[in-house]
């Protein structure tokens, strides 16, 4: 290779020297949505991003979605789902479905890719280590200006409602990278269905994570025009699904950014996960991709 080559090598590796001072000994929250776990290609290069993240003295905790891996098994069953607000319609047999997908399925899969590719990873559901307590959620719909909202029940669907990180800082500590599927148990001793969004913000919350990252299927969030907004504040979030330009799955997104930030999670960022390496170049380069959400806008 010529000497030139390998000095610009040099020069890129150097770009990510103040990020990795910045995050060294920090806790970094990443979100792996279902719908970017889509090729073996891009699944192998998360690993390897995360086991980097990893090795230079970072704490690293993924939490998983699958929805969309989910909907395959609901559908081969015979079962459809409907979505109230970005979250699943989830019946007794349906969180039985959802707990075997997420917890026996996906979860394993990713704990597997990162041993695959020289790292360590434990594997957890809410339920493990009294990780995530759940409470039911119902879900509130605002009616005519002069009606009370209407309340929906949409079954085993659960909030966070408290987290106990004991268990995530034995695994972390020890050297393994923390897996997270999406499943809470409630008072009641059940399991309940929690969107994946709404468990990485908490946990990033009680961490008090340095940066949160949501990795998604889409650049980011978008505006009415369809184009990229690379930062969106707190307020602003509130008019844009008030104007219905934030929608569907997009809606549990913001929010846990909202929840994030206002747990005192300093940067929360929503990215395109279809991108080979987007942790990476979210986390260590110059050139931050997706969307940046603040609390307020900077004076
Ligand atoms: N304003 C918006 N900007 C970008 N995507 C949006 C917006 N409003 C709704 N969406 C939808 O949200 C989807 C992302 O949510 P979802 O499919 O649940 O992702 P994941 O599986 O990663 O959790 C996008 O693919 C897009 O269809
Ligand atoms: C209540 C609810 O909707 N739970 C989600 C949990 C999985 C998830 O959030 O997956 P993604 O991040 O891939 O969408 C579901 O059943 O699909």
């Amino acid at each position: 290779m010529h000497m030139e080559k390998l000095i610009e090598k040099a020069s890129v590796l150097m770009e990510s020297l103040p990020y990795i001072k910045n995050f060294y000994g920090k806790t970094i929250v990443i979100k792996y949505g279902g719908h970017a776990m889509v090729d073996d290609e891009l699944k192998k290069n998360f690993a390897l991003d995360v086991i980097l993240m990893k090795y230079i003295g970072i704490n690293p905790v993924i939490v998983h979605g699958g929805g969309p891996q989910i909907g395959e098994t609901l559908k081969r069953m015979g079962k459809v789902s409907e979505f109230v607000n970005g979250m699943r319609v989830t019946d007794k047999d349906t969180m039985s479905i959802v707990e075997m997908v997420l917890v026996g399925k996906v979860n394993k899969e990713i704990v597997g890719l990162i041993h695959q590719n020289g790292g360590k990873a434990v594997g957890l559901s809410g339920r493990d280590g009294q990780l995530i307590r759940a409470k039911k959620h119902y879900v509130s719909k605002p009616g005519p200006a002069d009606q009370r909202p209407e309340i929906i029940d949409i079954g085993m669907v659960g909030t966070v409602e408290a987290v106990n990180v004991e268990v995530l800082n034995h695994v972390g500590n020890g050297g393994f990278i923390p897996v997270i599927a999406p499943v809470g148990e409630g008072a009641d001793g059940k399991a309940y269905n929690i969107n994946a969004d709404f468990v990485a913000g908490a946990i990033a919350a009680k961490l008090q994570a340095a940066k949160m990252v949501l990795l998604t299927d889409i650049q980011g969030v978008q505006g009415a025009d369809g184009n990229l907004i690379t930062s969106l504040t707190l307020p602003r979030i509130d008019e844009m699904i008030a104007e219905g330009v934030i929608h569907g799955g997009m809606i549990p997104k913001v929010e846990a950014c909202r929840i994030a930030l206002d747990g005192g999670v300093n940067k929360v960022h929503i990215i395109d996960g279809r991108v080979l390496h987007s942790v990476l170049l979210e986390i260590f380069t110059d050139h931050g991709i997706g969307t940046q959400i603040v609390r307020e806008a900077r004076s």
